[in-house]
């Protein structure tokens, strides 16, 4: 039995893979979506405003609305009537995680609503399996820079030191790439030398964000599973990258499945970093928003 009549969540954008850490690293970014789930007696409704709030589904195959009715299926229950109100602070299909944070808002809502019946840790397994992958729903939902591995016993999540001089830059462009678009480009077997690759990127990235040693950030960035399938999909990819590094970017990579590019900087070149990517992109025709966005450590809060 429900004990509350409405809810509201917020939820913090991601950047996910970080280069080398395809499918199973992401960080929340201070960029967020809100979400109030109000019981009613008249049907569904849902009510979008902030950026792009236009091409948000207001049917029953809305994101929020599916991760609701998961929830309420998974419980065994009939899910209630309701009405939906979505505040967007984060633009669509662009890389910085929307889609995690419908899946997330819409779990976290329904299990408020019908009294708690799931642990944080159910509803988070619940949103790795709506999403497919771990990389955006898991910072998503904690906050922070989270790794996440398979178990035994379902999912490992680790929290990933991100040392604070350490600033994400994002450069996001004004078209639209979705995520099952971009994942289609992607080989489904990779060589040795590609994993190996891989491998020690990978660990180089987790030292380099821990220490901030800017040579192992420099090298750390590079990636063979996925970046080199996708750049094709991002025009001005390779002069928004050399602007970036000129002006004292570590490197760049693709921010989730693109097409925002992500930099990592030191304060110092934040205004630099951020200055030089919009220049490129304008410079072949795209026109972008570039802001530097601090790590979230939040994650999903009910409000
Ligand atoms: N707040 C929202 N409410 C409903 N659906 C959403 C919301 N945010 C994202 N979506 C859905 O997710 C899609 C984008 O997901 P995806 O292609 O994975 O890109 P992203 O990188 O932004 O997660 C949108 O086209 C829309 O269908
Ligand atoms: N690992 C996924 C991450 C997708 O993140 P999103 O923010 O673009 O939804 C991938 O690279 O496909």
């Amino acid at each position: 039995m429900s004990v509350v009549s409405n809810v509201t969540v917020k939820v913090p954008a991601t950047t996910a893979n970080l280069g080398p850490g395809f499918d199973c690293i992401g960080a929340a970014l201070q960029l967020h979506n809100e979400v109030t789930f109000t019981l009613n007696n008249s049907g569904l409704i849902i009510q979008a405003s902030g950026i792009e709030a236009e091409k948000v589904q207001t049917d029953k195959s809305n994101l929020l609305y599916q991760a609701f009715t998961k929830l309420y299926n998974y419980i065994e229950q009939t899910p209630p009537s309701v009405k939906i109100e979505i505040k967007l602070g984060i633009p669509l299909a662009r890389g910085l995680g929307s889609s995690a944070t419908a899946i997330v808002g819409g779990l976290v809502a329904a299990n408020v609503l019908a009294g708690l019946p799931l642990s944080d840790v159910q509803v988070m397994e619940l949103a790795i399996a709506m999403e497919g992958h771990p990389d955006n729903v898991v910072p998503a939902f904690l906050g922070g820079c989270r790794l996440a591995a398979t178990s035994s016993n379902g999912w490992e999540i680790c929290d990933i030191t991100w040392h604070r001089n350490i600033i994400p830059v994002v450069a996001i462009p004004d078209f639209e790439l979705s995520t099952s678009e971009a994942r289609l480009v992607l080989p489904t077997e990779v060589s040795r030398g590609d994993a190996i690759f891989n491998t020690a990127h990978f660990g180089l990235l987790l030292r380099g964000l821990a220490t901030n040693r800017e040579e192992w950030l420099k090298a750390a960035l590079q990636d063979k599973l996925h970046q080199p399938y996708r750049q094709a999909l991002i025009p001005g990819y390779d002069a928004v990258e050399k602007a970036a590094v000129a002006a004292g970017a570590y490197g760049i990579v693709i921010s989730g499945a693109g097409p925002t590019l992500l930099a990592l900087t030191d304060p110092l070149h934040t205004q630099m970093v951020a200055s030089a990517m919009t220049n490129a992109w304008k410079q072949v025709g795209i026109k972008s928003t570039v802001r530097s966005l601090p790590i979230d450590v939040q994650g999903a809060v009910v409000l």
